[in-house]
C-alpha cells in the first residue's frame, strides 16, 4: 500500500505518548496550541480549489473534493463552515460530484449522494466497508467500544451481532414482547386525549414530545419492564426523570458523528476545543446513571434465585449463553448495548411521524386518504394494532416518504473501508470513512422530489407482503443493508407505524388557531423540524377508547 494513504488510527487515544502529548498542550496558551495546529497554513496550499488526484502507478484518482492543506487536510474548512454536513453537501452541488473525497488531517472522508454508487460499496464491496470509525462520542456511548453498532468491524462486533440477533432482537422477541409495546400505544393516545380534555393549551398537542416518549416509553418497556423510572404522571406524560433520558439519548445521538476536530487529530481530545466532550460525557453519565442500577439490581435478583422466568430484554441479555454454557456477555457489554438499543430506537420513528404530521396538515387532503384507510381497515370502534399493519398501505407510503424526504441524519451512520478498493472508477484507500446521503433526492428517481407524495410508493413497493419501509435499492436510505444493515427494522416499522397511525386514528389534526400553515422549515444544525411541531388535536373516537387503556 502506498505509504501516503496512511491512516492514523484514532483507537491511540489512550496510549501514553498521547496523553504526555496533550498533558504539555493544556499547560500551554490556547492561542500557542492553535499557532501550532496551524502552523501547516503557513506552508504553500497545494493547488487550486478542486483537488483531482491522479497516481504516478496507474492507479485511478481520487474522487474529486477540496484542496487539502498539507498535513491537516480540510480541518480549517469544516472548524469555520458549521454545520459541516451543510458545507460538504452545498460543496459537493458547486462541483456538481455525487462523489467526494474531503481530508481531514489523514483521513479520507468519502461523501456519496447517488444510490448507484451507494450500491457499489454498500452492496458490491460490503464486505470492504463492514468497519466504523471510532470517534469521542462513539466511545463514551459504546462505553469503550463494546457494543455493535459503534464498533468497528472484528471480533468484538461479531460477537455482539451474533448475541444480539440470535437472543435479543429477533421476530421471536418482537412478537413476545408484543403485550408490553401495546400499552405504551395505548398510552399515547391517553396522553394527547387527557391534554385535550383538559383544554392543556387549548388542544394545542406538542407532537415531538408526544412522539419522542412514546418512543422512548416502548424501548423503556421492552428492555427494563417499566416506563417509568421514577413516578411518573397519572394523565400518562413524562415525569422528569423520563424528560432527562429522552433529552440525554438524544444528546448523544446529535453528537455521535459530529465532525469535531479531535476525531481526526486525537491528540487534540483533552482540550475539548468545540465542548463535545463535556456534552457527550454528561449525556452518558445521565443514561448509564438510570440504565446501570436496574441491570445491576437485576443480575442481583438472578444470582440470587428470585428471579425465575424471562421478562424482558434485560432477561434475554443476562440469560443468553455462550456455547460453552456460561454468560455470553460481561455486565460491562449488557450495559453498553442497552444504552446502543436505546439510542437506536428513540430518533427515527418520533422523527418520521412527526416530519409525515407536519407535512399532511399542509395536506389536508393526504391526511383524509390516511384517516380513510384506517377507518376502512380499523373502523372507529376499536384501536389500530400491530396486525393491522400489513394492510394500511397507504399510512406506510406516508411514513416511506418522511424517511426519503426527513430522514433523522444527513447521513448513514458512517463505514469504513477494511481495504483499498476501487469503487466507482475512484480510488478509496483503506481506512476511509464512507457517508452515504440518507435523503432520496435524486430527480430520476424521484419526480417532483421536494415534493411530500406519499403516493409515489404505491407503484413500486406494492409486492406480496404491501408496502415496506425497507429501502434495498438505496434510493434513500431508511435501514441500510448488508452486513452493517439495520437489525432492528421489524420493530423500527413497527413503532413507526403504530406510532403514526395511532396519532391519525385517534384525533382530528388542525393547525393552531391563528396560524395558517405549518412552518416547515429546517432546523440549521440537523434535519428535524426547527420549531418542535404543535398542532391542534380533538379526539375522533368514542371516550371509552382512550380512558379504559393500560
Ligand atoms: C425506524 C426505525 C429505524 C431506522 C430507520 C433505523 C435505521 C438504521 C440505519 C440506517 C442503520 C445503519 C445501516 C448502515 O450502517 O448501513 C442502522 C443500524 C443499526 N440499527 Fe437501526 N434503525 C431503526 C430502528 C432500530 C431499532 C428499533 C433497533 C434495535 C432495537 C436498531 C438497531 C440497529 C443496530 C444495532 C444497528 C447497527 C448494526 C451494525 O452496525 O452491525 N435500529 N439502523
Amino acid at each position: 500500500m502506498d505509504n501516503s494513504f496512511k491512516i492514523y488510527q484514532l483507537t491511540s487515544w489512550d496510549k501514553s505518548h498521547d496523553i504526555a502529548f496533550s498533558t504539555l498542550l493544556i499547560s500551554l496558551p490556547l492561542p500557542f496550541v492553535l499557532l501550532l495546529a496551524i502552523a501547516p497554513l503557513v506552508l504553500v496550499k497545494l493547488k487550486g480549489s478542486v483537488s483531482v488526484t491522479t497516481s504516478t502507478r496507474n492507479q485511478p484518482p481520487l474522487p474529486p473534493g477540496p484542496t487539502p492543506w498539507p498535513l491537516i487536510g480540510n480541518l480549517p474548512e469544516i472548524w469555520r463552515n458549521k454545520p459541516t454536513f451543510r458545507w460538504i453537501l452545498g460543496l459537493m452541488k458547486q462541483l456538481g460530484t455525487d462523489i467526494a473525497c474531503i481530508r481531514l488531517a489523514s483521513t479520507h472522508v468519502i461523501v456519496v449522494t447517488s444510490p448507484e454508487i451507494a450500491r457499489e460499496f454498500l452492496k458490491k464491496h460490503d464486505s470492504v466497508f463492514a468497519s466504523r470509525p471510532t470517534t469521542m462520542a462513539t466511545e463514551y456511548a459504546s462505553r469503550g467500544f463494546l457494543s455493535m453498532a459503534l464498533v468497528p468491524w472484528g471480533d468484538q462486533w461479531k460477537k455482539m451481532r451474533k448475541v444480539v440477533v440470535c437472543n435479543v432482537i429477533n421476530p421471536a422477541r418482537l412478537s413476545w414482547l408484543l403485550h408490553k409495546r401495546t400499552p405504551e400505544a395505548d398510552n399515547l393516545v391517553k396522553f394527547i386525549y387527557n391534554q385535550c380534555i383538559n383544554n392543556q393549551n387549548q388542544g394545542v398537542i406538542n407532537v415531538r414530545v408526544a412522539a419522542r416518549q412514546y418512543t422512548g416509553n416502548v424501548i423503556r418497556r421492552m428492555l427494563f419492564n417499566k416506563r417509568y423510572f421514577g413516578k411518573g404522571r397519572e394523565d400518562g406524560g413524562p415525569g422528569k426523570e423520563e424528560e432527562e433520558h429522552v433529552e440525554s439519548l438524544f444528546t448523544v445521538l446529535q453528537h455521535l458523528n459530529s465532525f469535531i476536530l479531535s476525531d481526526y487529530v486525537p491528540w487534540l481530545r483533552p482540550l475539548d476545543l468545540e465542548g463535545h466532550v463535556k456534552i457527550v460525557s454528561e449525556a452518558i453519565r445521565i443514561v448509564n446513571g438510570y440504565h446501570d442500577p436496574i441491570v445491576d439490581e437485576r443480575l442481583r435478583e438472578w444470582r440470587q434465585g428470585k428471579k425465575k422466568e424471562p421478562q424482558d430484554l434485560l432477561d434475554a441479555f443476562i440469560l443468553a449463553k455462550d456455547s460453552n454454557g456460561k454468560p455470553a456477555l460481561s455486565v460491562e457489554e449488557i450495559k453498553a448495548q442497552i444504552t446502543e438499543l436505546s439510542l437506536a430506537t428513540v430518533d427515527n420513528p418520533s422523527n418520521a411521524a412527526e416530519w409525515a404530521m407536519a407535512e399532511m396538515l399542509n395536506k389536508p387532503e393526504i391526511l383524509q386518504k390516511a384517516t380513510e384507510e384506517i377507518d376502512g381497515v380499523v373502523g372507529k370502534n376499536r384501536l389500530v394494532q400491530e396486525t393491522d399493519i400489513p394492510k394500511l398501505n397507504y399510512i406506510k407510503c406516508c411514513a416511506r416518504e418522511a424517511f426519503r424526504l426527513h430522514p433523522v441524519a444527513p447521513f448513514n451512520i458512517p463505514h469504513v473501508s477494511n481495504s483499498d478498493v476501487t469503487a466507482a472508477g475512484y480510488f478509496i484507500p483503506k481506512g476511509s470513512h464512507v457517508l452515504i446521503g440518507r435523503r432520496g433526492m435524486d430527480p430520476n428517481i424521484w419526480d417532483e422530489p421536494l415534493e411530500f407524495k406519499p403516493e409515489r410508493h404505491l407503484k413500486d413497493s406494492w409486492g406480496s407482503g404491501g408496502v415496506e419501509l425497507m429501502e434495498n435499492e438505496l434510493r434513500f436510505i431508511s435501514f441500510g443493508v448488508g452486513r452493517r444493515g439495520c437489525i432492528g427494522a421489524g420493530l423500527g416499522s413497527a413503532m413507526t407505524i403504530m406510532l403514526f397511525a395511532r396519532l391519525i386514528q385517534g384525533f382530528t389534526w388542525d393547525v393552531p388557531p391563528n396560524e395558517t400553515k405549518i412552518d416547515l422549515s429546517e432546523s440549521r444544525d440537523d434535519l428535524s423540524l426547527a420549531k418542535p411541531l404543535h398542532a391542534l388535536a380533538k379526539p375522533r373516537l368514542p371516550a371509552a377508547l382512550y380512558t379504559s387503556v393500560y
